[in-house]
């Protein structure tokens, strides 16, 4: 994995409250404090923001618009992870594992219901 995500992903799992993140001292802990709901409520709005980024960018804006928010995205995606006892390594993994299998062959492989 990029040391990247390993650091965010590392600094992240730090504000959990159970190794002692402190919610006035941390966005992160925060939001772990909040708990599921405010996180998925994170993800709705950074998705949005990142559909509405690019049109925005697609009418004419900076494309650094989409890279902002697809950042925000990624990063309340890792929160979000981190929150189930997951990991951006596994979904690399997952993504790793899919190399080279085609989404139109991998669909018409699938039983059919
Ligand atoms: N990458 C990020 C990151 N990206 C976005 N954000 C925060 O995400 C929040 C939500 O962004 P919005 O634009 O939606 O702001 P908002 O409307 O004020 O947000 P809400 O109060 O409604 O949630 C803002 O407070 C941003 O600062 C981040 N906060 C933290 N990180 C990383 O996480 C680390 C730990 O952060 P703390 O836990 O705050 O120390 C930091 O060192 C960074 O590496």
């Amino acid at each position: 994995m990029s040391t990247q995500l390993e650091r965010l992903a590392a600094v992240i799992e730090s504000r959990k409250p159970a190794n002692g993140g402190d919610p006035a001292a941390s966005y992160v802990a925060k939001l772990f404090a909040k708990g599921d709901d405010a996180i998925l409520k994170k993800i709705g709005e950074e998705a949005v923001e990142t559909v509405m980024a690019a049109k925005d960018v697609r009418a004419g804006a900076d494309p650094s618009k989409l890279l902002y928010e697809t950042a925000d995205l990624w990063f309340h995606s890792i929160v979000l992870l981190a929150q189930f006892g997951l990991t951006p390594q596994q979904v690399l993994d997952e993504l790793a594992r899919r190399e080279g299998i085609s989404g139109i062959e991998e669909k018409a492989a699938r039983p059919q219901d």
